[in-house]
């Protein structure tokens, strides 16, 4: 089947189909849309002159041909359109990185009602986004990882994303969302922290790149920054004299970081000036980098304003911010550093397996929203996993998707490998995986056990361990609980309380032994041999 198009439309096509393209997986297209043979394209970009009416109207159209997997060629002066079967080389996630607010990634956008603006500019041209990161502690965490994730997908729409980290930020301490002023932080507390965020970021990149970005073309290198860079430049009279000048008292007081602090528990100058830090921040990143948009957590807001407010006064230009809605406990309580309720990214502070277990034990209300949140699986992907969860609701499928893909994203194949392992030794009762685990991972995956070092003296009984471990207060209640089947060495369940401990069969060649009492309660025995 061929469709015959007017001159007009097809020169207005061949330029809006470059970026419309990389809408849909599906389409196809092929690079003879750009060879008008004989039609040089206009050098202006037609959608310019039309009306947005008439622009949406032509968009609407490529959209349609090209999701009918339509190959648009130009034949003499008169073009046709085709069925093909050619898939696109290139894909890029949707350009208009304003599709994440269906996958709820996005909560505000300032200027208010700026989306057709920034809709346009994310189709027209590749965008540079930033987001910062204070190291106040040397990881960081599944709030802060929503964020990432946002700057992952403009990546993934061909953006150049900048990860900053608040060297300079840090030491003056972000007041939003604190009831109080924040402790100094040593120099060589500093630069562990930094150190400490910059290689889980670098590892975030990287594994994304490894294990979730399937196309051949590469993803645009990001860029991973400190603010220290540009301050360690930059004079005290300088600053106040530049940029301080651009900033208003009433709306600084008026930024709610500021307010609540001023009827609570008061603040000091040095974070009432943060606002000004983050401001700078991005002008210096707007003036180096053309960078239009910063995003954050929506405890951001009134930080990103003020940026916004200096670059338009600083440099006559607009830029947009965007928001990530916060990740909260069930309680209602945002995750975070200071909220002491943090899940790390480090895998020394929350393992793969305790990174893993937090994802799998999502409650069914919210795993599909934290799948389109935490993962790059399809939305069309979701619904059938949650489909699958309907029809099988035990095998907990979405959760099990969700725990995979979080822990592979942050600490790599391996790290889920490991998560894997624990996984099997804790629930699967599997004595083979505890005998392939390191002391170090018992001692991780059964955290909160008590851990006791007793001497492998020749005939010792398992009722003589149990009691020399502490496992039970008196014998008595050792005799009873055993013989009724309460008691587990690696695994196995031993009723008899006069069995000798053997080092073939009740110690693991790692010589430790792992005991259970009950369904829940857990000793582990490091053999002195
Ligand atoms: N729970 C969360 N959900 C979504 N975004 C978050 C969450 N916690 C922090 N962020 C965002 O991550 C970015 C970096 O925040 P930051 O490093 O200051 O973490 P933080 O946990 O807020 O630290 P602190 O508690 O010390 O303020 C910010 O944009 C912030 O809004
Ligand atoms: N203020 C942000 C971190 C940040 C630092 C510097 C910036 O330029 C941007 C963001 C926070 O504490 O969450």
């Amino acid at each position: 089947m061929v469709y015959y198009y007017s001159l007009l439309y097809l020169d207005l096509l061949c330029h809006v189909v470059d970026p419309v393209l990389q809408y849909d997986q599906s389409l196809v297209i092929t690079k003879a849309v750009d060879n008008t043979n004989g039609h040089s394209r206009c050098r202006r970009n037609p959608l310019e002159s039309l009306s947005f009416h008439q622009s949406f109207v032509v968009r609407k159209m490529c959209r349609c041909l090209l999701s009918k997997r339509w190959l648009v060629a130009t034949v003499g002066r008169t073009y046709n359109v085709s069925h093909s079967h050619h898939r696109l080389q290139r894909f890029y996630s949707n350009r208009n990185v304003l599709k994440l607010y269906e996958r709820q990634i996005i909560q505000n956008m300032f200027p208010d009602n700026s989306s057709n603006e920034i809709i346009d500019l994310l189709t027209k041209r590749n965008q540079c986004v930033y987001a910062g990161f204070d190291p106040t502690a040397d990881s960081l965490h599944i709030g802060n990882l929503l964020v990432i994730i946002n700057l992952l997908h403009w990546q993934r729409a061909n953006h150049k994303v900048i990860a900053l980290i608040g060297g300079a930020t840090a030491q003056i301490g972000d007041p939003s969302g604190k009831s109080k002023d924040r402790d100094k932080q040593s120099s060589q507390m500093l630069s562990h922290n930094i150190k400490g965020i910059t290689r889980s970021l670098q590892s975030i990149f990287d594994n994304h790149a490894k294990y979730f970005w399937k196309q051949k073309d590469p993803l645009p290198e990001p860029i991973i920054i400190n603010n220290m860079d540009w301050y360690e430049g930059i004079g005290v009279i300088d600053f106040m004299n530049n940029i301080g000048r651009h900033f208003r008292m009433g709306t600084m007081l008026s930024r709610d970081s500021v307010k609540t602090r001023l009827f609570g528990s008061g603040m000091s100058f040095t974070e009432f000036t943060y606002q000004t830090f983050q401001a700078y921040d991005w002008l210096h990143l707007f003036k180096n980098y053309k960078c239009s948009f910063q995003i954050g957590g929506n405890d951001q807001m009134g930080n990103i304003m003020s940026g916004q407010e200096l670059i338009s006064r600083q440099a006559n230009a607009q830029v947009y911010g965007l928001t990530v809605p916060l990740i909260t406990t069930d309680s209602g309580d945002k995750y975070g550093k200071s909220a002491h309720n943090a899940v790390w990214l480090n895998s020394d502070r929350t393992s793969p397996f305790e990174l893993y277990q937090f994802m799998i034990r999502t409650i069914d209300a919210d795993v599909e929203k934290l799948l389109k949140m935490f993962t790059f699986l399809s939305l069309p992907e979701i619904a059938e996993l949650m489909r699958r969860h309907q029809a099988t609701p035990d095998k907990r499928i979405p959760h099990e998707s969700l725990a995979r893909q979080v822990t592979t994203l942050v600490h790599g194949e391996e790290g889920l490998q490991e998560a894997l392992v624990a996984t099997s030794a804790l629930y699967d009762n599997s004595i083979e995986t505890l005998s392939t685990l390191s002391v170090n991972d018992i001692l991780k995956i059964f955290n909160g056990a008590t851990v006791v070092e007793l001497m492998l003296e020749p005939g010792l009984t398992v009722l003589k361990m149990a009691m020399n471990a502490k496992c039970f207060l008196t014998d008595r209640d050792a005799y009873r609980i055993i013989s009724a089947g309460g008691f587990y060495i690696n695994h196995q369940r031993i009723t008899k309380i006069d069995e000798i401990v053997t080092l073939s069969i009740h110690i693991l060649p790692n010589k430790i032994s792992l005991v259970r009492v009950g369904k829940r309660n857990y000793w582990i025995v490091k053999w002195i041999m």
